[in-house]
Order: structure tokens, then C-alpha cells, then sequence
């Protein structure tokens, strides 16, 4: 059983959302916006290390190894972390919008258990955009991209400016994202929605 509830559905002045003209191309990979960030960081060793592509228009796919640091039951991913997973590859699509924008909403249907060493293979993409409220779904298959869909998420994301961040973290971790000589991770961190 699933469905969208109402802080989920676009006003009737919702716009298609926009590619921005400098996003990376269809293929291509997004890489990390943070090494310590638990979805998509290389340097977290718990983490998910979500690796995302981009895809046509503002959608991205992503690919995400469940291993036993990820279990709930027993040999089974935890739910929380497939909502992560999930909450993740949603959040990398602002980057097609040269947005920053943090997750004010996330509903979840857990279709099918999901067994430690499963591909998770998600796609997502931005459904519509209305101010700073961008809207999204997300969809987690196993067995391969085609496969039996195991979960599935609708969100609302909400732009935020970097004053989001320098406000509410703490500085020596903003500190180290600034300094981070990945040019690419600060530009995607910090660059302001132009
Ligand atoms: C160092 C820099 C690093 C940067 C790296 C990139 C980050 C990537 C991170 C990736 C990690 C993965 C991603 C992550 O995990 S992001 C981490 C998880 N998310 C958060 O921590 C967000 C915490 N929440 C907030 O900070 C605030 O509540 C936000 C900023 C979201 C809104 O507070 P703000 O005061 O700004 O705005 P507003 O309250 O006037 O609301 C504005 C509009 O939005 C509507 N609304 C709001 N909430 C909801 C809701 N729940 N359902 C339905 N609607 C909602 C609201 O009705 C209004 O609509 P309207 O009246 O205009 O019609």
C-alpha cells in the first residue's frame, strides 16, 4: 500500500524543473559533495558510499552494496538505511539544479527485505519545482536496474542558501569541507544557487 500525502504534492503553480546548463552529462559521475558524508563519502567506513550518475534531463541513477554494517535483522539491510540510501540519490539531484537544498520531507514504502550483498540499483529524478520547494521520487530495484522494485520515496526538498551550514554545523567540520582540495566536492558544497 502506498501513497503521496498532501505535503507531497506540487501547488498548481509547480514548474518542470530546469537542467542547469553546466550539469554534469547524462553518465557521467557525481562523486561525493563531503568525504565524511554517510551516503555518498569515501572516507566514512560505515558508510554507504552511494556512487550516483547523472541522467537525462534532472534525474540521476545510483548504485549502493548493502554490507553487514547496514543490517537490521539479521543478513537484512536495516530500513533506516534504505531510507538513506534513498534520501541520498534524491538529494544528489540538486546538484543537476545547481542547487543547495536539504530534505524537509521523506515518505518511504518498503516494498521487498533487501538481504546483505544486494546491489541496490535507485533511480530518481525532480518532478516539479515551486519557489524553493523541489519535489522528487525515487525508485530502488534489486536483481539489476530492471529488477523487482524493493523501495520506493517521494520527497520534498527545500533550498536552503550555505548560511544553512555555517550556521547550524560545526565550524571545524565546514573549516575542513572549505579547505577540502577536492575542488569539485567544495564547488558542489559551497557554490550559492546562482
Ligand atoms: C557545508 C555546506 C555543505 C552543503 C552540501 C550540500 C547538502 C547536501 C546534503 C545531502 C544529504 C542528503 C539530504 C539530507 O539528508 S539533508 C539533512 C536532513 N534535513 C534537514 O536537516 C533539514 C532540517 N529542516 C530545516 O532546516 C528546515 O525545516 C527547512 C530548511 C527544511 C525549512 O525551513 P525554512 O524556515 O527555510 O522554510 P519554511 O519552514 O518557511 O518552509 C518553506 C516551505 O517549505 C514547506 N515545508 C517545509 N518543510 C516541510 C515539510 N516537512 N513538509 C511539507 N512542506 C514543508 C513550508 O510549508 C513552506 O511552504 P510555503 O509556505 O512556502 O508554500
Amino acid at each position: 500500500m502506498s501513497g503521496t500525502s498532501s505535503g507531497l504534492t506540487p501547488p498548481a503553480d509547480a514548474v518542470a524543473p530546469v537542467r542547469h546548463p553546466d550539469a554534469p552529462a547524462p553518465g557521467e559521475p557525481l562523486g561525493a559533495h563531503y568525504g565524511q558524508c554517510f551516503g555518498c563519502g569515501g572516507e566514512q567506513p560505515h558508510g554507504l558510499r552511494l556512487e550516483a550518475r547523472a541522467g537525462d534531463g534532472v534525474s540521476v541513477t545510483a548504485e549502493f552494496t548493502v554490507r553487514p554494517a547496514h543490517q537490521g535483522a539479521p543478513g537484512l539491510a536495516h530500513g533506516g538505511v534504505l531510507a538513506t540510501a534513498l534520501d541520498e540519490t534524491l538529494g544528489s539531484l540538486n546538484w543537476l539544479l545547481r542547487t543547495i537544498a536539504v530534505t524537509g520531507r521523506l515518505e518511504t514504502d518498503f516494498v521487498r527485505p533487501v538481504p546483505v550483498g544486494t546491489v541496490l540499483y535507485l533511480d530518481a529524478e525532480v518532478t516539479a519545482v515551486a519557489g524553493r520547494k523541489i519535489y522528487s521520487r525515487a525508485t530502488g530495484r534489486i536483481g539489476g536496474p530492471e529488477g523487482p522494485v524493493a523501495v520506493r520515496a517521494e520527497a520534498l526538498f527545500i533550498e536552503v542558501k550555505v548560511d544553512h551550514f555555517t550556521e547550524h554545523g560545526r565550524p571545524q567540520e565546514i573549516r575542513a569541507a572549505m579547505d577540502d582540495p577536492d575542488q569539485l566536492r567544495r564547488v558542489r558544497a559551497f557554490e550559492v544557487n546562482p
